[in-house]
């Protein structure tokens, strides 16, 4: 057998298992709306965590057992309940409204279409299956006082990343407001330096960015101080500033998915 046939035969098999995991996804997920449905007739709250507990706690055992890590498995059963409740809660509210299967909330968020606050937003509203009328604001108090207005239904704030800590201006604005906190989400940052096609990083003088990117990427700064760095209040507008100028000597901190939904 040679050392080729040997690496995709084994790739073959993992790829058959993924599918059959996929299918057992899939299969699970059907269940839990079956669950949904009884508790839909029993008036019982789509959450139990009680139930959660005792099946976290016994699939940690027995993922020992079979020498999986505790985290791992926790994290990985966590998504997986997360989903699960996700789609009983909307096939619930799919049955509480029949006439509006999607609902539609306004959302405020910091900067504009392509900020990593909108890119969490979206996709926050997406595994909701809620469709989102996007409401761009320039500060954290300005989210806060468009919900509290009632200009928008819920306000999106960053918290805490992992990589410079919590956001203390947020907390600053959260101890003046009397709105709470209803859900949560975290989204994996990815930071791109962004210019005009066929920049070249040698080019660059100056780089639009928000505060937190430029603390986030304060390795990749330190090693060109030749960079000339120009603050922006979001992402978003850091991205504008860079698309609206003519110049190959600007780039702007963002995400890939901004980038793109900008250009
Ligand atoms: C599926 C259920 O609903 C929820 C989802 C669970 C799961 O996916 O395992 C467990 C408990 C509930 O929070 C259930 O109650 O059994």
């Amino acid at each position: 057998m040679t050392k080729e046939y040997s690496l995709n035969h084994t790739r073959e098999q993992i790829s058959a298992l993924d599918n059959e995991l996929l299918a057992l996804l899939a299969k699970r997920r059907d269940l839990s709306l079956d669950v949904a449905r009884s508790k839909e007739v029993d008036i019982r709250p789509i959450r139990d965590t009680q139930r959660e507990k005792e099946l976290l706690t016994r699939l940690v055992k027995q993922g020992r057992e079979q020498g999986l890590d505790a985290h791992y498995v926790l994290s990985l059963y966590q998504s997986i309940i997360e989903d699960s409740v996700l789609n009983q809660q909307a096939y619930l509210q799919g049955r509480a409204n029949p006439a509006l299967q999607k609902q539609q909330y306004t959302i405020a968020y910091l900067g504009a279409r392509g900020s990593y606050s909108y890119l969490a937003a979206t996709r926050y509203c997406e595994r909701r299956q809620v469709t989102m009328q996007d409401l761009g604001c320039k500060s954290f108090d300005e989210i806060v006082q468009a919900v509290e207005s009632g200009h928008a239904d819920y306000g999106f704030l960053p918290i805490e990343n992992t990589s410079s800590g919590s956001i203390n201006e947020v907390y600053d604005v959260l101890q003046h407001t009397s709105l709470s906190i209803v859900g949560e989400t975290t989204i994996e940052v990815g930071h791109c330096l962004l210019a005009h096609p066929g920049a070249r990083l040698s080019q660059i003088k100056t780089v639009y960015a928000h505060p937190q990117p430029i603390s986030q990427c304060s390795r990749f700064l330190s090693h060109h101080p030749e960079l000339k760095l120009e603050y922006c209040s979001s992402s978003a507008e850091a991205m504008e500033q860079v698309f609206a100028s003519n110049e190959m000597t600007v780039a702007a901190i963002g995400s890939a998915e901004g980038g793109h939904s900008i250009s």
